[in-house]
């Protein structure tokens, strides 16, 4: 054992033999550790059985503290191969050989030599620490490498940890009082740093003032030993400030512009300083009690409903690579559901919402997805991965499942201070391990994207506490701390690239992994900038929102719809069961919302699907306003009507239906109306490989927003160019009628000149195939669409007429005057329960067509008027009309 470097000051001593060997170590093993540490976050993947839980809370092996062996350095046994320790982590439950680290740190009186259990949970070696030293283990900061954090709830097997590997201990941000200005905290401070920059102290030098020549002087003083140099000039530093309060703040902007950053958080703060976290945690859960609602009006945010009243459990899907057992030149992924695959054939429904991904970005390919449901977001907050992406479209619950989460923590940490010992339920005692839970709306950032700043300025706004120690706290217990970014789709995440935030945790940092890796982190994001923030970093855990299902949507339904007695509940659920349509858009949240929204309001949905779809893109325009966004979003007609030919081309295209649009193949003038759609919500934007360039690819959020679309579109042009609307409809009656029944039904119920013709054209149509049985549904379902009592005329003298089913439910009064109704030899309708009164003036009526009459009255049921006024009929047989009316 040799003596103390000079530059190891205020703590016991360590021999340089040690110090030398930790440097030498770290340094050579440093290019070791990288490709096997992947290894173990590979190994640890979910593909087997459940290894997704993390193994303190879910039984996996932890090796008991008396198994973990203390020794000193000088009598451990010298290194395992790597072989060795790549059998550990293939096979963790078969090879069980224990693994000799050494825990170094200035505060220990001597360099700790443990073996352990690869298995070894973060947490319970700080324990083995505390015992060793006294150090308590919440204020233990253990690191690897170049300053990767361990976190607590891993093993350190899932971090790579090798054998012979130095970790390295630091006291967590000496918080209980530390300051520059105390020598003792300085001294470690500095010397820490010393440790740590390798040639980038001649930058930091820079930044704290130093010339050239100085540096050159500090070289030559203390020649060969960087650790002394370093530690001299950071000393002579700080013997030139006048003002020791400023000096912390100083150090650390110079670490940051020197490109140092990640040292910052070991400056200790200013004398006398600490960190109040009950305070905070206390304000935090005040103010997520007081606004984590789930919002009941896109514009009026005030309008919103207690938690506990209105959220409903949502299914979510955990998506994971594995490689795959075909060859990665296969173009397309492979997906698969390990369980509750009927969650994923819901939402790869063929007619309503475009497929989930099944492609990736490039990294990806050659990987097979697999898709893991989740019970609750608990499931979720236990995975390992400390970066969890949450994408789904608009509407799907993004927001207000964080909102949960946050209602969820605050509501614990009140509980908790109420009543102690409290059992908690079962995903919010997930939560217990987070002092601090930060809920941010990314779209309401400044412009440097610092997550502390925003942090203030939209949850503790009327705070005492000190954004510097808040920032410190943070950075010393980032396993402590939850933080939820809302909404990163929200913004440009080129301007988040851009951003220049000397202090504070920016969110460029965050997103990249590069500040706060071992602080668990779930952002939200719409699909199309989620590739985006892939990009950044590809490592993201990623979870989908698949929506409601069927039981979702009754309880959502009985929530919703409390003050309504359950028949009439049922009813509701009867109504959008019965529609294929209703049904799907119903696992969409916000759409289910609009939906109970309608019912409470009128006591029923709209009869006229234009009303319904034409009110849902209302409400998604709506909502994308309410986000309080600069963008200035587009008047909602003009906008769906110039993304209408692409999505009527696409409908018509003769290679056979396109619901994708490749953005290359896009104009620039349309290409910005697709993005801008994509912000509101109605199309997602996706990539997918192809060959071995990656495409973007756009898609309407549902099928039938591209129909609709595409008939604004139409509707617009037979005003504007009748030429091109004839045209369209020359190609949409050459055999296309059917395959675009949406666009047509849509066109008659947005009236106007187009229901007049595309009426006409279909009655000539039905005239010539008088026995199309779909025809017929067709034409009737157009007739009800466009609410016309004139448009009937083109239809009544065909021979039958068969009324469609979407016309059971509450008509009450069906009008026909004015047609002629002579000579109907069978009249099809089925059953009203709600009919009323039956209109059948001028119908042209004669005695002969009395019994057609009668049967069309007793296939109604409950008609009680008929109003049979100018025909010419003999009042006798009018009269024998009376007993079919009740
Ligand atoms: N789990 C849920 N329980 C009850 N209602 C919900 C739930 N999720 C969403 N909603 C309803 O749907 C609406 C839209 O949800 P939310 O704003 O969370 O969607 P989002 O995915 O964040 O959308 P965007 O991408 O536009 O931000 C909410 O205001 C709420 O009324």
């Amino acid at each position: 054992m040799q003596e103390d470097s000079p530059g190891r000051r205020g703590r016991a001593r360590i021999t340089a033999e040690e110090y030398n060997h930790s440097l030498g170590k770290l340094l050579s093993t440093k290019r070791r550790v990288k490709p096997n540490r992947k290894a173990a976050f590979m190994a640890a993947f979910p593909v087997k059985a459940s290894p997704r839980l993390h193994s303190d809370e879910e039984g996996v092996s932890v090796l008991p503290l008396k198994e973990a062996s203390v020794t000193h350095p000088e009598h451990s046994k010298t290194a395992t191969t790597d072989e060795t320790t790549r059998a550990e982590l293939k096979s963790p439950v078969e090879v069980r050989q224990k693994l000799q680290v050494f825990v170094r740190g200035l505060l220990l009186p001597k360099t700790l030599c443990l073996h352990l259990d690869p298995e070894t949970s973060v947490a319970a070696l700080k324990k083995r620490v505390e015992l060793e030293s006294g150090i308590q283990s919440q204020d233990q900061r253990l690191y690897i490498g170049r300053n990767f954090q361990l976190s607590e709830l891993l093993s350190i097997r899932n971090h790579g940890i090798q054998q012979d590997q130095n970790i390295k201990l630091r006291v967590g941000g000496l918080l209980g009082g530390g300051s520059l200005e105390d020598e003792k905290s300085r001294s470690i401070c500095f010397s820490e740093l010393s440790d740590v920059p390798g040639r980038s102290w001649k930058r930091l030098a820079r930044q704290l003032g130093f010339k050239e020549g100085q540096l050159d002087q500090f070289e030559e003083n203390y020649r060969g030993d960087l650790h002394e140099q370093i530690y001299k000039m950071l000393d002579a530093w700080w013997k030139k400030q006048d003002n020791p309060a400023d000096a912390p703040e100083k150090l650390r902007d110079a670490l940051q512009a020197a490109g140092r950053a990640d040292l910052a958080s070991q400056v200790p703060g200013i004398a006398g300083t600490s960190f109040d976290i009950e305070q905070c945690a206390r304000e935090l859960a005040a103010h997520y009690r007081e606004t984590m609602k789930v919002t009941t009006h896109p514009k009026e945010k005030h309008m919103a409903r207690e938690m506990d009243d209105m959220y409903v459990n949502l299914q979510l899907l955990e998506e994971t690579n594995i490689p795959s057992p075909v060859s990665s030149s296969e173009t397309e992924m492979q997906a698969e559901t390990v369980s509750q695959s009927e969650h994923l054939k819901a939402s790869n429904r063929a007619r309503c919402i475009p497929d989930l991904p099944k492609s990736q970005p490039d990294k990806e390919k050659g990987l097979h997805v697999q898709k893991i449901s989740l019970d609750s977001y608990k499931d979720m907050l236990v995975l390992k991965s400390n970066r969890l992406l949450i994408r789904a479209e608009a509407g799907y619950g993004k927001t207000t499942l964080l909102k949960r989460i946050a209602y969820d923590w605050a509501d614990m940490k009140t509980k908790g201070d109420q009543t102690e010992n409290q059992q908690q339920s079962e995903p919010t005692s997930v939560l217990e391990r987070y002092e601090l839970v930060f809920m941010v709306e990314v779209n309401r950032m400044g412009k440097k994207f610092d997550i502390i700043d925003a942090i203030f300025s939209q949850i503790l706004t009327d705070s005492k506490l000190k954004k510097r120690d808040l920032e410190q706290y943070i950075h010393d217990n980032p396993e402590r701390v939850l933080i939820l970014l809302d909404g990163a789709d929200e913004i440009s995440l080129q301007r988040v690239k851009d951003a220049q935030c000397k202090n504070g945790i920016d969110l460029k940092g965050v997103l990249s992994f590069k500040s706060l890796k071992s602080c668990k982190v779930i952002v939200t994001s719409r699909q199309k900038t989620a590739n985006e923030l892939l990009t950044m970093h590809a490592h993201y855990t990623k979870i989908n929102i698949v929506g409601f299902d069927e039981k979702d949507r009754q309880k959502y339904v009985r929530k919703y719809l409390a003050n309504f007695q359950s028949d009439n509940q049922n009813s509701f659920l009867e109504k959008v069961n019965a529609s294929e349509t209703l049904r799907s858009l119903a696992e969409i949240p916000l759409f289910l919302w609009l939906m109970c929204h309608t019912w409470a309001a009128e006591g029923k949905l709209p009869d006229q699907i234009t009303n319904l779809f034409g009110d849902t893109i209302q409400l998604l325009f709506q909502h994308k306003e309410s986000k309080e966004t600069d963008e200035q979003v587009s008047d909602t007609e003009t906008h769906v009507s110039k993304l209408g030919r692409i999505a009527l081309e696409g409908l018509l295209d003769p290679n056979g239906e396109k619901l994708h649009f490749k953005e290359d193949e896009i104009d620039s003038e349309d290409l910005e109306m697709f993005e801008k759609g994509c912000d509101v919500g109605l199309l997602s934007k996706r990539r997918k490989c192809q060959g071995l360039k990656t495409v973007s690819h756009f898609s309407f959020i549902h099928k039938t927003f591209q129909e609709y679309s595409a008939a604004v579109y139409l509707v617009d042009l037979s005003w504007t160019d009748r030429q091109a609307f004839d045209q369209y409809l020359s190609r949409i009656f050459h055999g296309n009628v059917e395959s675009v029944e949406y666009v047509l039904r849509f066109c008659c119920g947005l009236k106007g000149n187009a229901a007049e013709v595309i009426l006409q054209r279909i009655g000539d149509l039905l005239k010539q195939n008088e026995l199309n049985k779909s025809l017929h549904r067709i034409s009737m379902l157009l007739l009800f669409e466009a609410q016309s009592e004139s448009l009937v005329k083109y239809f009544v003298e065909t021979a039958k007429v068969e009324f469609p089913y979407e016309l059971q439910g509450s008509i009450k009064k069906v009008v026909l005057n004015g047609n002629n109704l002579h000579g109907l030899s069978q009249v099809n309708i089925d059953p009203l329960p709600s009919l009323h009164t039956l209109d059948l003036y001028r119908c042209g009526l004669q005695n002969s067509d009395i019994g057609a009459i009668i049967r069309l009255l007793a296939s109604l049921g409950d008609v009680k008027k008929v109003h049979l006024t100018d025909n010419n009929l003999h009042s006798n047989v009018a009269k024998a009309l009376a007993p079919f009316l009740r």
